[in-house]
């Protein structure tokens, strides 16, 4: 009969960011991880934005007007916020720095000023993965056939996704998303590879020191 592992043996959680230009898919990706994995949880972000057709408040984002963002940014609730096309989109701090240390891995979609944000606070529990449209026209078209959002906000979507591309650099992974399934295929195995890092699997030593006593 097998041994059991000694329970000194844990990981801490990570902190796993998809970012891409919008459209590009990062959504789709989350949900796909989401529905997979069981053993990672959605960091619900605060927005000003009005929800779209079909997205729930405290699941997709809790929806919040201007006031209750501003009380929010004065009380200190952020763990990072950022101005995104005309609205304001922010991390709250909840419970992730405690969910951390318990082991609990949080996927966040956010985009490059939060990733930034977040990882000058957090470097070693954050994995930064930057998803790449196949083509400017294919992103275009993703917007489009995504029928939410008006022709003014796909302009200024499309407008911005140049910039929003150009921080690619700052990512540890890109991923470009042609095939969803795919793609998808490619962020879990980042993730499944960043869990077993050795940095995150707190108590190592002593098992180690065990094995070769
Ligand atoms: N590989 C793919 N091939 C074709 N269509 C895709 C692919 N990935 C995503 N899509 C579609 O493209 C549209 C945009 O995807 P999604 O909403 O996931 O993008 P996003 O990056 O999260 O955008 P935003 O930042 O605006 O939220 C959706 O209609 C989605 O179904
Ligand atoms: N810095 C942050 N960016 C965020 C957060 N939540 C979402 N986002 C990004 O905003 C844009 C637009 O999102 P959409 O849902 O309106 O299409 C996209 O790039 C998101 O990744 C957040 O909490 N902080």
């Amino acid at each position: 009969m097998a041994a059991s592992l000694p329970d000194t043996l844990h990981r801490r959680g990570l902190m796993f960011i998809l970012s891409s230009p919008s459209g590009a898919g990062k959504t789709t990706i989350s949900r796909m991880l989401l529905e997979a994995d069981e053993a990672i949880k959605l960091s619900v972000s605060v927005t000003t934005r009005a929800p779209r057709p079909g997205e729930i408040d405290g699941v997709h984002y809790y929806f919040v007007n201007d006031a209750e963002f501003d009380r929010m940014v004065a009380e200190d609730d952020f763990y990072e916020w950022a101005h995104v096309f005309g609205y304001r989109y922010g991390t709250p701090k909840g419970r992730i720095r405690s969910g951390l240390k318990e082991g609990q891995d949080f996927l966040f979609d956010i985009d490059w000023q939060g990733t930034q944000q977040l990882f000058q606070k957090d470097q070693q529990d954050v994995v930064r993965v930057f998803i790449l449209p196949p083509s400017i026209a294919e992103l275009e078209s993703r917007l489009r056939s995504r029928g939410t959002d008006s022709e003014e906000v796909i302009a200024a979507r499309m407008e911005r996704a140049r910039s929003e591309i150009s921080h690619w650099d700052a990512y540890d992974y890109v991923v470009i998303n042609e095939d969803a399934q795919l793609c998808f295929a490619k962020v879990r195995e980042i993730l499944e590879a960043e869990r077993m890092k050795r940095q995150r699997q707190t108590g190592l030593i002593d098992f180690v020191r065990e094995l070769t006593r």
